[in-house]
């Protein structure tokens, strides 16, 4: 797939030293805060696409949600989140969100139940110039005429999926977060998705596609971020990814990459720790062939080989 990255400027998208916590209650009433995220780091230039690559459960879902201010009430928020430079508060998200924002969300739920597609997706009472690039965005994902005039609940889910990246694509918003975009649909239509993804980074805009899809969204995107029990473990350029283990820079990159059909199949030992029962340290390191003691202290993101990794053992 052709890629040419104008990624130049400074970050469009910031997201420093996030934690996410939820208060949650126990039997018997009694609360405690559960840290789902810590130390979280991603930063996205314009132009580019960056990867989202983690399993089950390490806070993919929460960052897009947290950028978009869409975490619930119980939900509190420490770090920095900035967009063009500037430190985002809540009613600045909310004042972004569907503009200069726009979320793929990862469930379909998401669509308005009640709303035929066609207004849905190009709002209310439309131009004839916002009606015909629909028309044309969704020719490009095979979704006919007829659809316009369907409930969300008469879609199925790979063509709700297509509505809703159409959705994106249309918004004309400077930073996209798409968040498993691709599952339900076939081949050719994802691969159609993350063209269109790329499109829109060419375009200059800012592109975090997460996705479980990584040997596809390696060949788009310009630079992957691994995330593991809720925090950073990686980012690296995703040529990286396409040369193998030895280009990685985390052990836990390095097990994923192995973990890839056609690299094996070979899953990693042992589980992702549960956010209440976080090791010290390392949050890889009960998993990890390089564990030493130090794993246990602090681990800072440092830069190394034209990535970052918070591994102490990296080399
Ligand atoms: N509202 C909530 N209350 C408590 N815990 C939550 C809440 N939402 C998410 N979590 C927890 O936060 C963690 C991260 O969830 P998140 O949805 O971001 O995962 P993910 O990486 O997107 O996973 P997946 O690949 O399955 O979509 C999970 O352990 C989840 O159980
Ligand atoms: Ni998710």
């Amino acid at each position: 797939m052709e890629r040419k990255s104008t990624a130049v400027a400074g970050p469009v998208l910031e997201v420093k030293n996030l934690s996410v916590s939820f208060r949650m209650y126990d039997r018997g009433l009694e609360q405690y805060d559960l840290k789902v995220i810590s130390n979280l780091n991603l930063d996205v230039r314009p132009g580019e696409i960056v990867a989202v690559a983690g399993s089950s459960g390490s806070g993919k879902s929460l960052l897009a949600h947290a950028v978009m201010g869409l975490l619930p009430e119980n939900a509190s928020v420490e770090g920095e989140i900035s967009y063009g430079g500037k430190l985002l508060e809540q009613k600045d998200m909310e004042r972004l969100r569907g503009k200069e924002f726009a979320l793929v969300p990862q469930s379909v739920t998401f669509l308005d139940p009640s709303m035929k597609v066609g207004p849905q997706v190009t709002g209310p009472r439309p131009s004839r110039e916002r009606r015909q690039r629909q028309r044309e965005v969704f020719d490009r994902f095979h979704l006919a005429e007829a659809v316009d005039r369907l409930y969300p609940f008469q879609l199925s889910g790979g063509m709700a999926r297509r509505v809703l990246v159409s959705t994106a694509v249309l918004s004309g918003a400077s930073l996209i977060l798409a968040d498993e975009p691709t599952p339900g649909m076939d081949l050719e239509m994802a691969l159609e998705a993350l063209q269109c993804f790329r499109e829109l980074a060419d375009e200059g805009r800012a592109v975090v596609l997460i996705t479980h899809d990584i040997d596809l969204a390696f060949q788009v995107a310009d630079r992957v971020a691994v995330f593991y029990a809720g925090t950073t473990v990686e980012t690296a350029p995703s040529g990286d990814f396409l040369r193998g283990p030895e280009a990685l820079r985390h052990p836990y990159s390095k097990a994923l990459w192995n973990a890839l059909p056609q690299n094996g199949f070979q899953p990693v030992p042992g589980f992702q720790p549960y956010a209440k029962a976080l090791p010290k340290g390392c949050l890889y390191a009960p998993r990890c062939p390089w564990r030493t003691e130090e794993c246990g202290g602090e681990i800072p993101m440092r830069e190394l080989r034209g990535g970052m990794v918070r591994c102490i053992h990296a080399t």
